[in-house]
């Protein structure tokens, strides 16, 4: 990177300090000047309103100090941002001075109207993210700036789109320097050198629902939130009526992103796992692996269907409904013929209901009225609540409890065995058997799958309220009942799908996209591939990918946007010094700058922790402590809860024992494998005294 003349850089400091000041004026005057209109009673919901809207409006405006106000800057030929004569910012005051456009988190402009900083979400920042050398999109040069702890701004480098023969690609030293700065935590935001392949993924319109397969660290999660912010930015109005959620695996990697929005200046994202989404306490109990495929299987929706529609039952008797002294009755056959309208038009369960409830109490009156009895236009109502419809409509069509009516279907052999039959085979019926037959919802601990059947039925019974958009992150481990879950909640909205499937480690989740897009409704879904990595050097992805072709042989090999000598290393121990070696590595890599991350098989880990603590080093155990990321440099990850998370350093301890914990199956073992070879952004470090598994081995080994 060319260090500036200085003169240069003090005049961008001037106007990014000139920028802060307008965006404290442009805070200033949201909170001050625009004071609520109206009679103080009589608009005093107006009022609440307008001042929550101007709270927001103030909260976007907000300065991070930290955080510096434009990272880039477009200069185009003069005349093509601003109009002669009305201001503007140019680069000199030459007639022919270009114009000058500082691509920032927020639009600022000054007290004339200037704008100072453009959002990197606006439809002229578009250039900063896409202009190349073959279509320079009018932009003669781009800028992107360097800063120093504080934000303080003390570097640029320029990119002369207009030369015949460009320069070997520039702007690679800025991203891999924002790559590398060392982590301290959670997540952070990538607006400053979103990548083209990224952007156009990043600001698809909002009708369109996006299905991305990319390798890992090819900026998924980041492409997730960014997308989000832009909708949110286009289509404030619309979302922020509708609702957007991002899903993701586990609150520990909710934990992990949780600062990106906020810093992006949205607050209002529901960020939330699947269970959380639905309404659902956190799943409590792990299935089977076979358990797990059985009740994520799309037939599992047939079953709890059949179970919920076996409780309608015709009546055997005519209905007596006492109106007064006198009772009137409704014909068996009659309620069986409202019953078989009803069930035919595959209303929800609740509706249903409430509309037999309705008709009968119709019929009932057609009978009082041919009775001669006097009927005024609240009578059906009165009829509908009445003791004899409700007690009919109860034995009819009984309320559903969707927990009940899972624990009952899970819990009773016969039961399940009447709603399966032709759909799950015995061996099946039995895997899907609740452990330990708990007697009531209050003793039942769900399992995720479980959660997804409880939705299933509360669906069938109640439709739920759907969102605007939908960002579901590592979602290759979703199962078809899941994606049912999903494509539930999505109504008219659309989503975003990201995953790898190369990282699918869960029994029971989806085979490939085709089958995901096809449960969550949407099977039309515009696909698109990232293979380009940025969070792992080469030397650590070509090392980890040779595990690809046994546990994703469709997949090609991801490339690198980085090399970084020495990236990987392995120490073979004797037997019995393995928690020392590891120890030993952790204490080197806490040398360097950065986050440290342990990753092991779930049950070695409390030994591996001891052993760190023995040794004297602090590391906090994620998992247990949902800011483990935050609380401490060094966390000892379980390689279940390594998905999506990355570290500085990666100290990945014993691959084989890594490969044999996933259940059901060596694949799934691999990938779990994969995700945790994956994390490293410098340094992996493989500290082992098994042998390696033998995909690992080099290729011609
Ligand atoms: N354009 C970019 N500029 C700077 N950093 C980037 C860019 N794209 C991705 N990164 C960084 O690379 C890392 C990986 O990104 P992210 O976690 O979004 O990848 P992912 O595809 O979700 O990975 P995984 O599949 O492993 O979960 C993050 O640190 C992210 O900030």
């Amino acid at each position: 990177m060319e260090t500036a003349p200085s003169s240069e850089i003090r005049t961008e400091r001037a106007r990014l300090a000139a920028a802060r000041e307008a965006l404290r004026r442009m805070r200033k005057d949201v909170l001050t000047t625009e004071t609520a209109l109206g009679d103080a009673v009589v608009d005093k919901y107006t009022n609440a309103v307008l001042r929550r809207s101007r709270e927001r409006r103030a909260e976007l405006l907000t300065d991070l100090p930290d955080v510096p106000l434009f990272f880039g800057r477009l200069a185009y030929p003069r005349g093509r941002l601003f109009d002669d004569g009305e201001g503007g910012l140019r680069d000199g005051n030459r007639p022919d001075s270009p114009d000058l456009g500082y691509i920032g988190r927020r639009n600022v402009h000054d007290a004339a109207g200037t704008p100072l900083v453009l959002d990197w979400r606006a439809a002229v920042s578009t250039a900063f993210y896409r202009a190349g050398p073959r279509d320079p999109m009018g932009v003669l040069t781009r800028r992107r700036y360097g800063f120093g702890a504080g934000g303080e701004l003390t570097a640029f480098e320029d990119e002369d789109l207009t030369a015949p023969e460009p320069a070997a690609e520039t702007g690679d030293g800025l991203l891999a320097a924002e790559i590398e700065r060392p982590r301290t935590g959670p997540m952070r935001d990538i607006v400053a050198t979103i990548q083209p392949e990224q952007d156009d993924l990043v600001r698809a319109p909002l009708e369109t629902t996006l299905c991305v397969q990319g390798a890992p660290g090819t900026g998924k999660t980041a492409v997730a939130l960014h997308r989000i912010a832009y909708l949110l930015y286009t289509e404030r109005d619309r979302l922020t009526r509708a609702g957007v959620a991002i899903v993701g695996p586990n609150r520990s990697f909710l934990s992990y992103i949780r600062n990106v929005l906020p810093a992006l200046g949205e607050v209002q994202v529901e960020q939330t796992t699947l269970a959380g989404l639905l309404g659902l306490g956190e799943a409590e109990r792990t299935d089977s692996a076979e358990a797990a495929r059985v009740k994520g299987d799309a037939r599992m929706a047939e079953v709890i269907r059949r179970d919920l529609r076996s409780r309608v039952r015709p009546p055997e008797e005519s209905i007596a409904v006492a109106v007064g002294t006198r009772r009137h009755r409704v014909p068996a056959e009659d309620a069986a013929a409202i019953l078989k309208d009803l069930t035919a038009q595959d209303l929800p369960y609740a509706a249903g209901r409430e509309l037999l409830a309705q008709r009968i109490a119709g019929a009932v009156q057609s009978a009082m009225e041919r009775a001669g009895r006097p009927c005024d236009a609240r009578t059906r109502g009165r009829l509908a609540r009445s003791r004899d419809v409700s007690s009919a409509v109860a034995a009819i069509w009984p309320k559903a409890d969707p927990v009940r009516l899972v624990l009952g279907l899970l819990t009773d052999p016969d039961r399940l065995a009447r709603a399966a039959d032709g759909l799950l085979t015995p061996d099946e019926q039995r895997a899907a058997m609740l452990p330990g037959r708990p007697r009531g919802p209050k003793s039942a601990r769900w399992s995720e799958a479980d959660l997804a059947l409880i939705d299933e039925a509360a669906c069938l019974i109640e439709r739920p309220e759907s969102v605007g958009h939908l960002a579901v992150d590592e979602a290759q481990d979703l199962s078809p009942m899941q994606c049912r879950a999903l494509g539930r909640r999505l109504g008219s909205g659309s989503a975003t799908v990201l995953g790898d499937l190369a990282q699918a480690t869960r029994p029971g989740a989806v085979r490939d996209w085709d089958e995901l897009l096809g449960h969550l409704g949407r099977p039309g879904a515009e696909r698109a591939v990232l293979d380009r990595g940025y969070r792992v050097p080469a030397q650590i992805i070509d090392f980890a990918a040779r595990l690809l072709p046994h546990i994703a042989p469709g997949l090609g090999a991801p490339s690198s946007a980085r090399r970084s000598p020495g990236a990987l290393r392995l120490t073979r121990t004797a037997p019995g010094g393995l928690a020392a070696a590891a120890a030993t590595a952790c204490a080197g890599a806490l040398r360097a700058e950065g986050s440290v991350g342990l990753i092991a098989a779930d049950a070695d880990l409390p030994a591996l922790r001891r052993a760190l603590l023995d040794a004297g080093l602090e590391a906090a155990l994620l998992g247990t402590d949902e800011n483990a990321m935050e609380a401490e440099r060094l966390v000892c990850v379980p390689a279940s809860l390594a998905k999506g998370l990355e570290f500085d350093t990666v100290v990945a301890v014993e691959p084989s024992r890594i490969a044999a914990t996933a259940p059901g199956g060596s694949a799934r073992g691999l990938r779990l494998l994969y995700v945790a070879l994956t994390r490293a952004v410098t340094r992996l470090h493989v500290v082992h005294t098994e042998p390696l598994p033998e995909a690992l081995a080099a290729p011609d080994a």
